[in-house]
């Protein structure tokens, strides 16, 4: 186990950010509405194509995921990062399941904030994390994954064939089977952001403690449940950061890389990140359906209408998870795929 040093406290703090009074509806106190989508309500297709291309962001209620599959995960999680630092580091590291701990990804990214990272699939195998909190009794933490993660897939496959066949494509499981798959390439998530006392301090200069700092997801759509503590922000077009009320009992889902080259730019993924909170601790769940590694993600030929051009290269999940995996958290990935314009 390699020990994990502090970094700097100056790290986690955001640059100073475009003022952000300059919204739709020239407001300073007022932002946009966040789109809600009703899952149970069948005139809901127009209105997801629609947050999908204006914000690549929603809420989802009536999302049909059991409460008491949420609770149990929430009270897991809760004891795996209330247990001791030298037990969670067994856990450890996250290369490329397990526990982390400030550190995000490879290439020097720190974050106010906790995790344990999983394959989707969490497998009946001593090897696989997190067997060091759970040790008594892995299959329970396992068990209670592997259902959370059942019920969050399906809502997410939903979403996706109700998006196909809003836009009229032929097959409605054309996003929704790469999930689907049985070699899908999805990921679990669970972060804990600790409350942190020096947030105060800062703010009243003007800077944000960063909790989980500005991206966007790499695969096709993401699915974010957390605890009642806000924190999460989604950057506009214009470069406005938008906080995101925290609702426990909803869902909140984000287009990814993936999805908006399939959709030919049409949906955009959204940039979004954490910000830190002076004294409640967050604790957020989050689901990326990502494709099989050798699918190849290309604009759709169903959606180009007539002389439509694509606008990226076509490339494997593999390339792209590589390339995303070597990139710093803010970087532009999806630029290195991009068809250089003509006209
Ligand atoms: C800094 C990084 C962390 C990340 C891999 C990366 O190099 C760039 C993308 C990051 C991200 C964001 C969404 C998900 O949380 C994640 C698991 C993913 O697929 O891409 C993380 C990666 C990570 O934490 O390892
Ligand atoms: O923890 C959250 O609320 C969001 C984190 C996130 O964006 C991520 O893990 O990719
Ligand atoms: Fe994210």
């Amino acid at each position: 186990m390699v020990a994990i040093s502090k970094p700097p406290i100056e790290l986690f703090f955001s640059k100073p950010s475009k003022p952000t009074n300059n919204n739709n509806n020239n407001n300073p106190l007022s932002f946009p509405t966040i789109p809600i989508i009703d899952l149970s309500k069948s005139d809901s297709k127009h209105l997801l194509v629609k947050a999908c291309q204006e914000f690549g962001f929603f809420k989802v209620i009536n999302h049909g995921v059991p409460m008491q599959s949420i609770k149990k995960l929430e009270s897991q999680a809760t004891k795996f990062f209330s247990s001791p630092l030298s037990l969670k580091q067994k856990s450890g590291p996250p290369n490329p399941f397990g526990y982390g701990n400030r550190r995000l990804g490879t290439n020097g990214d720190f974050g106010w904030v906790e995790y344990l990272l999983l394959n989707a699939k969490l497998e009946s195998d001593h090897n696989s994390p997190p067997f060091s909190v759970f040790e008594e009794n892995p299959e329970d933490f396992r068990c209670v994954v592997n259902d959370y993660v059942t019920s969050v897939k399906k809502m997410a496959c939903e979403i996706l064939e109700m998006l196909a066949d809003e836009m009229g494509l032929e097959a409605r499981n054309v996003f929704s089977k790469l999930l689907m798959d049985e070699e899908s390439d999805s990921v679990f998530r669970v972060n804990y952001y600790p409350p942190c006392p020096e947030v105060q301090e800062h703010e009243s200069k003007g800077k944000k403690l960063i909790g989980f700092g500005e991206h966007t997801d790499p695969q096709i759509i993401s699915v974010l449940r957390s605890n009642n503590t806000s924190g999460l922000e989604i950057s506009l077009r214009d470069g406005t950061w938008v906080p995101v009320p925290s609702d426990s009992s909803s869902f909140f889902v984000n287009v990814g890389d993936s999805l908006q080259v399939m959709t030919n730019g049409r949906f955009k993924s959204v940039k979004h990140r954490v910000v830190a909170n002076s004294s409640k601790s967050r604790l957020s769940m989050i689901y990326f359906g990502g494709p099989p590694l050798s699918e190849k993600i290309a604009p759709l030929d169903s959606l180009m209408v007539g002389e439509e051009a694509s606008l990226y290269k076509e490339f494997t999940w593999f390339e792209y998870r590589k390339s995303a995996f070597n990139s710093r958290l803010s970087d532009n990935r999806l630029s290195l795929f991009e068809k250089i314009r003509t006209t």
